[in-house]
This record gives C-alpha cells, sequence and structure tokens, in this order.
C-alpha cells in the first residue's frame, strides 16, 4: 500500500536563461542522481522520516524539512477540492546534497507532491492537474530560495529541456534538447546557499548586458527549435549570475579554461553553485573532461576525502516517475 516517486537533479538557468530556464539530466551509468519519496498509508497521524547519504545535512526537526511543508500545501488544497485528507507516512531518501546546485530543493519538492498525488491517484482515486501540481512546486521552492522561480521545479517534474514563460495557465513549454549531448556535472563537494547566492547579484543591470542576455537566450531557443547544435551552444553564455558568482567557486576558472581550451562546446555554473556543467556530443571528451574535473574540480577536507563527484549525463526527458 504503497507509492514511490523519483525525481531528478536539473542544471537551473542553463547560462543564458537566469531563472527561467531548465534542463533535467540524468547520469548514463544508471544511478539515481535525484531523490526518492514514498508515501504510504498510517494510523498512528502524519510521520517524515528522512533517510539517505544526504540526510543528515537536512533540519533535524522533521518540521522544517520541505518535504513536510508540502504535505501541509498539499492537504490544504485537498479541502479545497472537498476531498478527504487521509494520514500518510513519508520516506524521503536525500540522495541529492545540499546546497549543490543541481536542484536539490526541488528533487525533494517536486518527489513529494508528485509522490502523494500518485498515492491519492492509486487509493483514493483522486489527483491535481499537473499545472496545479506544478503551482504547488513553485510555491514550495519559493519558500526555501526566497522568491519564486521554477527552473527546477519544471524540468524536474516534467523532464527534458522547460522554458518558464510569464503565463500562469501554461507556467512551462517544452524545449526541443540536444539528445546526443553529454552533461558532465561536477560537484566539488562544498555548500552554497541557493539563496546566498541570489543575495550576491545586483538589483540592476547595464543596458549592454541587458541586450547580450535577450539576444543570448533568443538566439538559444531559436536554435533548439532549429535542431542547430553548434549556434545554440555557441551562445551559451551567462551575464547575469556567473560573473558575480564565479568568485565563490574555487578552481571554477581554472576549470573553464581547461574545458573551453578542450574542445567543449559550453561550460557554465549549475544553478547556483558550485556545480560545474560541460556540454560536449563526443563520449572520449566527455571522459577526458570527467577524469580532468575529478582530479581538478572537487575540493578535499582537511583528511584528504572529498563529498565530491562527477557524472556524466544526457537529458532526462521523464523528469519525476513513479517507481515499480
Ligand atoms: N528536503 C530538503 N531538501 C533540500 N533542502 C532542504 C530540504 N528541507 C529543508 N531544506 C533546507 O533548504 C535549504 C536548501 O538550500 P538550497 O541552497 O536551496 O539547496 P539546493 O540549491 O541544493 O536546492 C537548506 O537550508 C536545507 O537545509
Ligand atoms: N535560477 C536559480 C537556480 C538555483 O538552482 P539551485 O540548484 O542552486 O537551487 C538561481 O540561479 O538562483
Amino acid at each position: 500500500m504503497s507509492v514511490s516517486v523519483f525525481a531528478p537533479a536539473s542544471i537551473g538557468n542553463v547560462s543564458v536563461g537566469f531563472d527561467v530556464l531548465g534542463l533535467a539530466v540524468r547520469p548514463i551509468d544508471g544511478t539515481l542522481l535525484g531523490d526518492v519519496v514514498t508515501v504510504t498509508h498510517s494510523n498512528s497521524g502524519d510521520q517524515l522520516t528522512v533517510i539517505g547519504d544526504f540526510a543528515q545535512k537536512l533540519p533535524s526537526d522533521s518540521k522544517d524539512n520541505i518535504v513536510w511543508q508540502c504535505l501541509l500545501l498539499f492537504n490544504q488544497q485537498l479541502v479545497a477540492h472537498q476531498q478527504d485528507v487521509a494520514q500518510v507516512k513519508i520516506t524521503l531518501d536525500k540522495r541529492m546534497p545540499v546546497g549543490s546546485g543541481l536542484g536539490s530543493s526541488a528533487c525533494s519538492v517536486v518527489a513529494a507532491v508528485a509522490g502523494l498525488n500518485a498515492f491519492y491517484q492509486k487509493y483514493h482515486d483522486f489527483s491535481f492537474a499537473e499545472q496545479e501540481l506544478l503551482e504547488m512546486m513553485g510555491k514550495m521552492e519559493a519558500k526555501i530560495s526566497g522568491s519564486l522561480h521554477y527552473d527546477n521545479v519544471a524540468p524536474c517534474f516534467l523532464g527534458g529541456m522547460q522554458l518558464m514563460v510569464p503565463d500562469h495557465t501554461i507556467i512551462s513549454r517544452s524545449l526541443p534538447a540536444f539528445e546526443d549531448c553529454y552533461y558532465i556535472m561536477a560537484y566539488p563537494g562544498i555548500e552554497v546557499s541557493t539563496k546566498a547566492a541570489r543575495e550576491i547579484l545586483p538589483v540592476a543591470y547595464a543596458r549592454a548586458d541587458v541586450i547580450s542576455f535577450g539576444q543570448n537566450l533568443a538566439t538559444f531557443v531559436d536554435a533548439c527549435h532549429r535542431h542547430d547544435k553548434a549556434q545554440a551552444f555557441s551562445v551559451l553564455k551567462d551575464v547575469i549570475a556567473e560573473p558575480y558568482r564565479q568568485a565563490i567557486l574555487p578552481g571554477y576558472s581554472d576549470a573553464v579554461k581547461y574545458l573551453t581550451e578542450s574542445g567543449c562546446l559550453a561550460v557554465g555554473i549549475s544553478g547556483s553553485g558550485p556545480t560545474l556543467f560541460c556540454v560536449t556530443d563526443d563520449f572520449n571528451k566527455a571522459q577526458q573532461f570527467a577524469s580532468w574535473l575529478n582530479e581538478n574540480y572537487l575540493q578535499t577536507s582537511a583528511t584528504g576525502t572529498s563529498e565530491g563527484f562527477v557524472h556524466i549525463c544526457q537529458t532526462d526527458s521523464q523528469g519525476a516517475v513513479t517507481l515499480p
């Protein structure tokens, strides 16, 4: 009598689309890079248990866990739709490092809301529409990062490359992604708070930057629709966040120099960092970049160990899925 949902990692911004573009990714070796939420009926009130590699990094009081907040919001919405509210036991398998730039909080939010929805669909014959679910996810992500941005929750939930549109009846549109590209994701093992990384950004931008931003994003979207990979990745440049955030990412500029000189299609900060992503359509190069990043981008602690990792990924076109 339980339902488990997996929600994948994502690259927020994809360099050209600050807060409005995101891509879901999955490691090619089959690693489940994302969070899993399991929902079961309970006879003793609502409960949340957190397990997994990164469980210790989350608030000790489960009421402060975003998954708990998702349950409260979901229940409110059930009441608003005149539905009975069941008592549930939720287990969060926290597989994603917190403050990583891999959309960790979005993974928990999407797995929780989609998990609850799948549970009600299976056992209570009720489900919310995709749009309502996405709105709930956006609200929860905003609670954590301090402002509403869908660039992680939308690809994490819907899969593929997602472009946010300023129409609350649509929210997100799918863009054709480059399925043959490899995205090498290098998480150095240090934590960067999304909220803090947003606070260091300017409140206003110079006209030249605004023009570059608009031109790069428009060119990228057009190139995606024309399947013009060379054009798309040639404009993958971030004038909004990277110039200000790279200073807080140790080794980032050396990595960009090496990867660019070695012929990657593009390199950038995943979300608010510290994860770096690098794009190539050549598998041999993907392996070369992954091993260089492993050697040079991961940060080691005083004991010589690192909590970082590198994965060779491709586009995850499925998004959140119910596990068998
Ligand atoms: N289930 C959860 N997953 C991730 N972060 C959570 C969760 N519940 C609460 N948090 C808190 O939310 C914040 C997430 O930080 P954030 O920088 O937005 O992470 P990320 O960039 O990895 O999504 C942290 O302070 C963390 O303790
Ligand atoms: N658009 C956001 C994306 C944050 O992604 P995360 O993975 O770091 O949570 C931003 O750049 O602030």
